[in-house]
Protein backbone atom coordinates (compact mmCIF):
# COMPACT_ATOMS: atom_id res chain seq x y z
CA UNK A 1 0.00 0.00 0.00
CA UNK A 2 0.84 3.25 -0.13
CA UNK A 3 0.60 5.19 2.78
CA UNK A 4 1.02 9.30 3.09
CA UNK A 5 2.10 11.78 5.96
CA UNK A 6 1.28 15.05 5.67
CA UNK A 7 2.36 18.21 7.57
CA UNK A 8 -0.84 18.96 9.80
CA UNK A 9 -1.94 22.71 8.97
CA UNK A 10 -4.03 23.22 12.07
CA UNK A 11 -2.83 26.44 14.28
CA UNK A 12 0.25 25.52 15.90
CA UNK A 13 -0.12 22.11 15.40
CA UNK A 14 3.74 20.33 16.09
CA UNK A 15 2.39 16.86 16.22
CA UNK A 16 2.91 14.40 12.96
CA UNK A 17 0.96 11.00 11.88
CA UNK A 18 4.36 9.03 12.13
CA UNK A 19 7.67 9.14 13.39
CA UNK A 20 10.61 7.30 11.13
CA UNK A 21 9.99 4.16 13.61
CA UNK A 22 6.83 4.00 11.54
CA UNK A 23 8.02 4.30 8.31
CA UNK A 24 11.17 1.95 8.94
CA UNK A 25 8.41 -1.13 10.09
CA UNK A 26 5.99 -0.13 6.68
CA UNK A 27 9.16 -0.40 4.39
CA UNK A 28 10.10 -3.33 6.08
CA UNK A 29 6.26 -4.67 5.15
CA UNK A 30 6.85 -3.91 1.68
CA UNK A 31 4.83 -0.71 1.50
CA UNK A 32 5.65 2.73 0.34
CA UNK A 33 5.62 5.92 2.60
CA UNK A 34 5.53 9.60 1.09
CA UNK A 35 5.66 12.41 3.73
CA UNK A 36 5.72 15.72 3.23
CA UNK A 37 8.50 17.64 3.43
CA UNK A 38 8.70 19.53 6.99
CA UNK A 39 5.90 17.44 8.44
CA UNK A 40 7.78 16.10 10.90
CA UNK A 41 9.96 19.05 12.32
CA UNK A 42 7.62 20.16 14.77
CA UNK A 43 8.11 17.17 16.79
CA UNK A 44 11.90 16.54 16.03
CA UNK A 45 11.94 14.75 13.34
CA UNK A 46 13.67 16.10 9.96
CA UNK A 47 13.15 15.24 5.98
CA UNK A 48 16.91 13.34 6.38
CA UNK A 49 15.41 11.00 9.54
CA UNK A 50 12.38 9.77 7.53
CA UNK A 51 14.69 9.10 4.42
CA UNK A 52 17.06 7.26 6.39
CA UNK A 53 13.93 5.21 7.60
CA UNK A 54 13.04 4.82 3.66
CA UNK A 55 10.25 7.33 3.19
CA UNK A 56 10.45 9.36 0.22
CA UNK A 57 9.96 13.20 0.51
CA UNK A 58 7.70 14.82 -1.30
CA UNK A 59 7.15 18.73 -1.74
CA UNK A 60 3.26 19.62 -1.23
CA UNK A 61 0.69 17.93 0.51
CA UNK A 62 -1.62 17.92 -2.62
CA UNK A 63 0.99 15.35 -3.88
CA UNK A 64 0.86 13.48 -0.91
CA UNK A 65 -2.93 13.62 -1.10
CA UNK A 66 -2.95 12.35 -4.73
CA UNK A 67 -0.12 9.65 -4.46
CA UNK A 68 -1.55 7.93 -1.44
CA UNK A 69 -4.16 4.69 -0.72
CA UNK A 70 -3.97 5.97 3.05
CA UNK A 71 -3.19 9.35 4.98
CA UNK A 72 -2.22 8.64 8.22
CA UNK A 73 -2.33 12.22 10.22
CA UNK A 74 -3.01 13.60 13.63
CA UNK A 75 -5.68 16.12 13.71
CA UNK A 76 -9.00 16.16 11.43
CA UNK A 77 -8.58 18.07 8.19
CA UNK A 78 -8.95 21.58 7.68
CA UNK A 79 -11.75 23.09 5.11
CA UNK A 80 -7.87 23.74 3.02
CA UNK A 81 -7.64 19.90 2.96
CA UNK A 82 -11.67 19.07 2.10
CA UNK A 83 -10.73 18.51 -1.50
CA UNK A 84 -7.86 17.00 -1.44
CA UNK A 85 -9.20 13.71 -0.11
CA UNK A 86 -10.13 11.06 -2.59
CA UNK A 87 -12.56 8.47 -3.57
CA UNK A 88 -11.90 5.04 -1.16
CA UNK A 89 -8.90 7.05 0.05
CA UNK A 90 -8.33 5.72 3.83
CA UNK A 91 -8.06 8.23 6.39
CA UNK A 92 -6.31 7.71 9.47
CA UNK A 93 -7.04 10.45 12.08
CA UNK A 94 -9.13 12.00 14.53
CA UNK A 95 -12.14 13.39 13.20
CA UNK A 96 -14.36 14.43 16.44
CA UNK A 97 -17.38 14.55 13.84
CA UNK A 98 -19.90 15.09 16.09
CA UNK A 99 -18.37 18.66 16.52
CA UNK A 100 -18.51 19.84 13.22
CA UNK A 101 -21.48 19.16 10.40
CA UNK A 102 -19.32 20.91 8.11
CA UNK A 103 -16.54 18.15 8.29
CA UNK A 104 -18.83 15.57 8.28
CA UNK A 105 -20.56 16.67 5.29
CA UNK A 106 -17.29 17.09 3.65
CA UNK A 107 -16.11 13.93 4.26
CA UNK A 108 -19.29 11.56 3.20
CA UNK A 109 -19.25 13.85 0.26
CA UNK A 110 -15.45 12.85 -0.68
CA UNK A 111 -16.49 9.20 -0.43
CA UNK A 112 -13.04 8.05 2.03
CA UNK A 113 -12.88 5.88 4.51
CA UNK A 114 -12.87 7.55 7.56
CA UNK A 115 -11.23 5.85 10.69
CA UNK A 116 -11.37 7.93 13.71
CA UNK A 117 -8.54 7.42 15.88
CA UNK A 118 -11.12 8.70 19.13
CA UNK A 119 -13.67 6.16 18.17
CA UNK A 120 -11.34 2.73 18.06
CA UNK A 121 -12.80 1.16 20.71
CA UNK A 122 -11.48 -2.34 23.20
CA UNK A 123 -13.66 -4.74 24.60
CA UNK A 124 -13.50 -3.33 27.80
CA UNK A 125 -14.79 -0.45 26.55
CA UNK A 126 -11.70 1.73 26.54
CA UNK A 127 -10.61 4.04 24.02
CA UNK A 128 -6.60 3.05 23.44
CA UNK A 129 -6.16 5.87 20.57
CA UNK A 130 -7.69 8.66 22.45
CA UNK A 131 -6.12 7.61 26.01
CA UNK A 132 -2.24 8.96 25.28
CA UNK A 133 -3.43 12.44 24.30
CA UNK A 134 -5.97 12.36 26.70
CA UNK A 135 -3.35 11.93 29.09
CA UNK A 136 -1.14 14.78 27.57
CA UNK A 137 -4.45 16.91 27.34
CA UNK A 138 -5.41 15.71 31.26
CA UNK A 139 -2.01 17.00 32.53
CA UNK A 140 -1.78 20.15 30.30
CA UNK A 141 -5.18 21.09 31.68
CA UNK A 142 -3.51 22.12 34.88
CA UNK A 143 -0.44 23.79 33.28
CA UNK A 144 -2.60 26.20 31.22
CA UNK A 145 -5.10 26.83 34.04
CA UNK A 146 -3.09 27.75 36.92
CA UNK A 147 -1.25 30.43 34.33
CA UNK A 148 -4.60 32.06 33.54
CA UNK A 149 -5.54 32.14 37.39
CA UNK A 150 -3.03 34.80 36.92
CA UNK A 151 -4.15 38.19 37.45
CA UNK A 152 -2.64 40.09 34.47
CA UNK A 153 -4.15 37.82 32.29
CA UNK A 154 -7.26 38.21 34.30
CA UNK A 155 -7.64 35.20 36.21
CA UNK A 156 -8.62 35.11 40.30
CA UNK A 157 -5.18 35.79 41.14
CA UNK A 158 -4.87 32.59 43.15
CA UNK A 159 -1.71 30.17 43.32
CA UNK A 160 -3.22 26.67 43.30
CA UNK A 161 -0.65 25.67 45.86
CA UNK A 162 -1.02 28.34 48.55
CA UNK A 163 1.56 29.11 50.74
CA UNK A 164 2.16 28.82 54.55
CA UNK A 165 -1.08 30.68 55.88
CA UNK A 166 -3.20 30.96 52.99
CA UNK A 167 -5.23 28.07 51.75
CA UNK A 168 -4.12 26.19 48.30
CA UNK A 169 -6.74 27.04 45.09
CA UNK A 170 -9.30 24.82 44.63
CA UNK A 171 -9.66 22.75 41.13
CA UNK A 172 -13.28 21.32 40.23
CA UNK A 173 -12.98 17.84 37.99
CA UNK A 174 -15.89 17.25 35.73
CA UNK A 175 -15.10 13.66 34.45
CA UNK A 176 -13.37 10.66 36.37
CA UNK A 177 -11.88 9.43 32.81
CA UNK A 178 -8.44 9.52 31.16
CA UNK A 179 -8.53 13.58 31.01
CA UNK A 180 -10.19 14.18 34.48
CA UNK A 181 -7.39 11.40 36.76
CA UNK A 182 -4.37 13.04 34.82
CA UNK A 183 -5.61 16.45 35.81
CA UNK A 184 -6.40 15.46 39.19
CA UNK A 185 -2.98 14.03 39.93
CA UNK A 186 -1.31 17.11 38.61
CA UNK A 187 -3.44 19.78 40.76
CA UNK A 188 -2.84 17.40 43.82
CA UNK A 189 0.58 17.48 43.20
CA UNK A 190 0.66 20.98 43.47
CA UNK A 191 -1.18 21.31 46.19
CA UNK A 192 -4.25 21.94 45.59
CA UNK A 193 -7.68 20.96 46.89
CA UNK A 194 -9.56 19.06 44.10
CA UNK A 195 -13.18 18.09 44.09
CA UNK A 196 -13.41 14.97 41.03
CA UNK A 197 -17.32 14.70 39.49
CA UNK A 198 -18.49 11.73 37.28
CA UNK A 199 -21.61 10.11 37.13
CA UNK A 200 -19.90 6.67 36.92
CA UNK A 201 -19.46 5.33 40.26
CA UNK A 202 -16.80 2.37 39.19
CA UNK A 203 -14.82 5.46 38.20
CA UNK A 204 -15.87 8.04 41.30
CA UNK A 205 -14.58 4.76 43.70
CA UNK A 206 -11.03 4.10 41.57
CA UNK A 207 -10.44 7.92 42.13
CA UNK A 208 -11.07 7.63 45.70
CA UNK A 209 -8.75 4.70 46.07
CA UNK A 210 -5.90 5.95 44.17
CA UNK A 211 -5.57 9.58 45.37
CA UNK A 212 -4.71 11.35 48.53
CA UNK A 213 -6.95 12.49 50.60
CA UNK A 214 -7.01 16.61 49.50
CA UNK A 215 -8.97 14.70 46.14
CA UNK A 216 -12.53 14.13 46.94
CA UNK A 217 -15.29 12.91 44.76
CA UNK A 218 -18.87 13.62 44.55
CA UNK A 219 -21.70 12.38 42.13
CA UNK A 220 -22.13 14.24 39.01
CA UNK A 221 -25.46 15.76 39.11
CA UNK A 222 -26.76 19.82 38.17
CA UNK A 223 -27.31 20.26 42.42
CA UNK A 224 -23.85 19.33 42.73
CA UNK A 225 -22.23 21.24 39.74
CA UNK A 226 -24.54 24.59 40.51
CA UNK A 227 -22.76 24.40 44.37
CA UNK A 228 -18.93 23.69 43.59
CA UNK A 229 -18.91 25.72 40.57
CA UNK A 230 -19.03 28.44 43.24
CA UNK A 231 -16.40 27.85 45.28
CA UNK A 232 -13.63 26.32 43.00
CA UNK A 233 -11.23 28.45 41.04
CA UNK A 234 -10.36 26.21 38.37
CA UNK A 235 -12.73 23.83 36.71
CA UNK A 236 -11.84 21.25 34.02
CA UNK A 237 -14.01 19.80 31.48
CA UNK A 238 -13.21 16.57 30.65
CA UNK A 239 -16.23 14.40 30.32
CA UNK A 240 -16.99 12.11 27.14
CA UNK A 241 -19.95 10.03 25.85
CA UNK A 242 -17.87 7.90 23.08
CA UNK A 243 -18.57 9.97 19.70
CA UNK A 244 -21.73 11.85 20.52
CA UNK A 245 -21.35 15.60 21.42
CA UNK A 246 -20.38 16.35 25.07
CA UNK A 247 -23.64 17.09 27.19
CA UNK A 248 -23.77 20.93 28.66
CA UNK A 249 -23.06 20.25 32.22
CA UNK A 250 -22.23 24.09 32.83
CA UNK A 251 -25.05 26.30 32.00
CA UNK A 252 -24.37 29.97 30.55
CA UNK A 253 -26.96 31.32 33.20
CA UNK A 254 -24.33 29.31 35.73
CA UNK A 255 -21.25 31.50 34.75
CA UNK A 256 -23.03 34.82 36.85
CA UNK A 257 -22.94 32.58 40.33
CA UNK A 258 -18.99 31.95 39.51
CA UNK A 259 -16.51 34.57 41.30
CA UNK A 260 -14.74 36.83 38.55
CA UNK A 261 -11.44 35.33 37.49
CA UNK A 262 -12.80 31.76 37.39
CA UNK A 263 -10.83 29.95 35.10
CA UNK A 264 -12.80 26.47 32.90
CA UNK A 265 -10.02 24.70 30.84
CA UNK A 266 -13.02 22.70 28.77
CA UNK A 267 -10.91 19.63 27.32
CA UNK A 268 -14.12 17.91 25.65
CA UNK A 269 -14.28 21.00 23.23
CA UNK A 270 -13.35 18.59 20.36
CA UNK A 271 -16.89 17.07 21.59
CA UNK A 272 -18.04 20.30 21.14
CA UNK A 273 -17.77 21.13 25.18
CA UNK A 274 -19.24 20.17 28.06
CA UNK A 275 -19.46 24.37 28.92
CA UNK A 276 -22.88 25.83 27.07
CA UNK A 277 -20.33 28.81 26.14
CA UNK A 278 -17.39 26.86 24.92
CA UNK A 279 -15.97 27.63 21.33
CA UNK A 280 -12.78 25.92 20.35
CA UNK A 281 -9.87 28.19 20.83
CA UNK A 282 -6.30 28.07 19.71
CA UNK A 283 -2.90 28.08 21.35
CA UNK A 284 -2.70 31.53 19.32
CA UNK A 285 -5.73 33.11 21.33
CA UNK A 286 -6.17 30.32 23.83
CA UNK A 287 -8.38 32.26 25.70
CA UNK A 288 -11.85 34.38 25.84
CA UNK A 289 -13.78 35.94 28.65
CA UNK A 290 -17.89 35.77 29.70
CA UNK A 291 -19.29 37.21 32.31
CA UNK A 292 -15.76 37.68 34.13
CA UNK A 293 -15.13 34.01 33.50
CA UNK A 294 -11.97 32.92 31.28
CA UNK A 295 -12.61 29.92 29.14
CA UNK A 296 -9.34 28.14 27.73
CA UNK A 297 -10.64 25.67 24.67
CA UNK A 298 -7.64 24.75 23.13
CA UNK A 299 -8.96 21.55 20.67
CA UNK A 300 -5.58 20.43 20.10
CA UNK A 301 -3.83 20.85 23.30
CA UNK A 302 -1.39 18.29 22.77
CA UNK A 303 -0.12 19.81 19.68
CA UNK A 304 1.89 22.58 22.22
CA UNK A 305 4.12 19.85 23.23
CA UNK A 306 5.06 17.62 20.20
CA UNK A 307 8.07 16.09 21.49
CA UNK A 308 6.09 13.79 23.65
CA UNK A 309 2.87 13.71 22.44
CA UNK A 310 3.91 12.53 18.68
CA UNK A 311 5.58 9.69 19.90
CA UNK A 312 2.91 9.38 22.55
CA UNK A 313 0.19 8.88 19.91
CA UNK A 314 2.25 7.00 17.20
CA UNK A 315 3.23 4.33 19.65
CA UNK A 316 -0.23 2.88 19.83
CA UNK A 317 -1.35 4.14 16.28
CA UNK A 318 1.59 1.96 14.30
CA UNK A 319 0.11 -1.52 14.81
CA UNK A 320 -3.10 -0.44 13.38
CA UNK A 321 -1.55 1.12 10.30
CA UNK A 322 0.15 -1.64 9.68
CA UNK A 323 -2.97 -4.00 10.09
CA UNK A 324 -4.19 -1.43 7.51
CA UNK A 325 -1.87 -1.16 4.96
CA UNK A 326 -1.03 -5.02 5.20
CA UNK A 327 -4.67 -5.99 4.82
CA UNK A 328 -6.65 -3.24 3.67
CA UNK A 329 -9.44 -1.56 5.35
CA UNK A 330 -12.43 -4.66 5.44
CA UNK A 331 -10.44 -7.27 6.20
CA UNK A 332 -8.23 -5.47 9.05
CA UNK A 333 -11.99 -4.23 10.48
CA UNK A 334 -13.40 -7.72 9.86
CA UNK A 335 -10.39 -9.26 11.75
CA UNK A 336 -9.92 -6.46 14.48
CA UNK A 337 -13.31 -5.26 16.21
CA UNK A 338 -11.16 -2.64 18.30
CA UNK A 339 -10.28 -1.11 14.75
CA UNK A 340 -13.75 -1.51 13.57
CA UNK A 341 -15.65 0.73 16.00
CA UNK A 342 -13.17 3.25 14.17
CA UNK A 343 -15.32 3.51 11.21
CA UNK A 344 -17.04 6.41 10.84
CA UNK A 345 -17.92 7.18 7.40
CA UNK A 346 -17.37 4.96 4.57
CA UNK A 347 -17.68 6.24 1.06
CA UNK A 348 -20.16 8.50 1.70
CA UNK A 349 -22.17 6.82 4.39
CA UNK A 350 -22.14 7.78 7.99
CA UNK A 351 -21.36 3.92 9.97
CA UNK A 352 -21.34 5.80 13.53
CA UNK A 353 -24.89 5.84 14.91
CA UNK A 354 -24.16 8.99 17.58
CA UNK A 355 -22.60 11.00 14.47
CA UNK A 356 -26.16 10.90 13.18
CA UNK A 357 -27.90 11.69 16.55
CA UNK A 358 -25.19 14.92 17.17
CA UNK A 359 -26.62 15.94 14.11
CA UNK A 360 -30.33 14.65 14.25
CA UNK A 361 -30.36 13.52 11.21
CA UNK A 362 -32.23 10.28 9.77
CA UNK A 363 -30.56 7.56 8.07
CA UNK A 364 -33.05 8.28 4.66
CA UNK A 365 -31.41 11.94 4.83
CA UNK A 366 -28.06 10.88 4.28
N1 LIG B 1 -8.78 19.52 23.73
C1 LIG B 1 -7.86 18.59 23.48
O1 LIG B 1 -6.78 18.89 23.00
C2 LIG B 1 -8.11 17.18 23.83
C3 LIG B 1 -9.39 16.79 24.14
N2 LIG B 1 -9.66 15.51 24.55
C4 LIG B 1 -11.06 15.23 24.87
O2 LIG B 1 -11.27 15.15 26.26
C5 LIG B 1 -12.51 14.47 26.50
C6 LIG B 1 -12.35 13.46 27.62
O3 LIG B 1 -11.56 12.38 27.16
P1 LIG B 1 -11.18 11.13 28.10
O4 LIG B 1 -10.83 11.57 29.45
O5 LIG B 1 -10.21 10.31 27.34
O6 LIG B 1 -12.58 10.34 28.15
P2 LIG B 1 -12.95 9.14 29.14
O7 LIG B 1 -13.97 8.33 28.43
O8 LIG B 1 -11.73 8.48 29.68
O9 LIG B 1 -13.64 9.90 30.36
C7 LIG B 1 -14.85 10.59 30.25
C8 LIG B 1 -15.56 10.52 31.59
O10 LIG B 1 -16.70 11.39 31.53
C9 LIG B 1 -17.65 10.81 32.38
N3 LIG B 1 -18.96 11.43 32.21
C10 LIG B 1 -19.90 11.20 31.25
N4 LIG B 1 -20.97 11.97 31.49
C11 LIG B 1 -20.71 12.70 32.60
C12 LIG B 1 -21.42 13.67 33.36
N5 LIG B 1 -22.66 14.04 33.02
N6 LIG B 1 -20.83 14.22 34.44
C13 LIG B 1 -19.58 13.85 34.79
N7 LIG B 1 -18.86 12.93 34.13
C14 LIG B 1 -19.42 12.36 33.06
C15 LIG B 1 -17.58 9.32 32.03
O11 LIG B 1 -18.22 8.51 33.00
C16 LIG B 1 -16.08 9.12 31.96
O12 LIG B 1 -15.53 8.70 33.21
C17 LIG B 1 -12.89 13.87 25.12
O13 LIG B 1 -13.86 14.69 24.50
C18 LIG B 1 -11.59 13.92 24.36
O14 LIG B 1 -11.77 13.93 22.97
C19 LIG B 1 -8.68 14.57 24.66
C20 LIG B 1 -7.38 14.90 24.33
C21 LIG B 1 -7.01 16.21 23.84
C1 LIG C 1 -7.64 14.07 20.95
C2 LIG C 1 -7.38 15.33 20.29
O1 LIG C 1 -8.28 15.99 19.85
C3 LIG C 1 -6.04 15.80 20.15
O2 LIG C 1 -5.12 15.12 20.61
O3 LIG C 1 -5.84 16.88 19.56
MG1 LIG D 1 -19.71 36.40 37.38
Amino acid sequence: MIVGVPKEIKNNEGRVGMTPAGVFELVKNNHTVYVQSGAGEGSGFFNHDYQRAGATILDTIGQVYAMSDMIVKVKEPVAQEYSLIQKGQIVFTYFHFASSEALTQAMIRSKSICIAYETVEDADGSLPLLTPMSEVAGRMAIQQGAKYLEKPVKGKGVLLGGVPGVSPGRVLVLGAGTVGIQAAKMAAGLGAQVTVLDVNMKRLRYVNDIMPSHVVTEFSNEFNIRKYIKTHDLIIGGVLLKGAKAPNLITRDMLKEMHPGTVIVDVAVDQGGCVETTKPTTHENPIYIIDDVVHYCVANMPGAVPYTSTVALTNVTLPYVLKLANMGWRSACNLDKSLAKGLNIVEGEVVYKEIMEAFNWEPALV
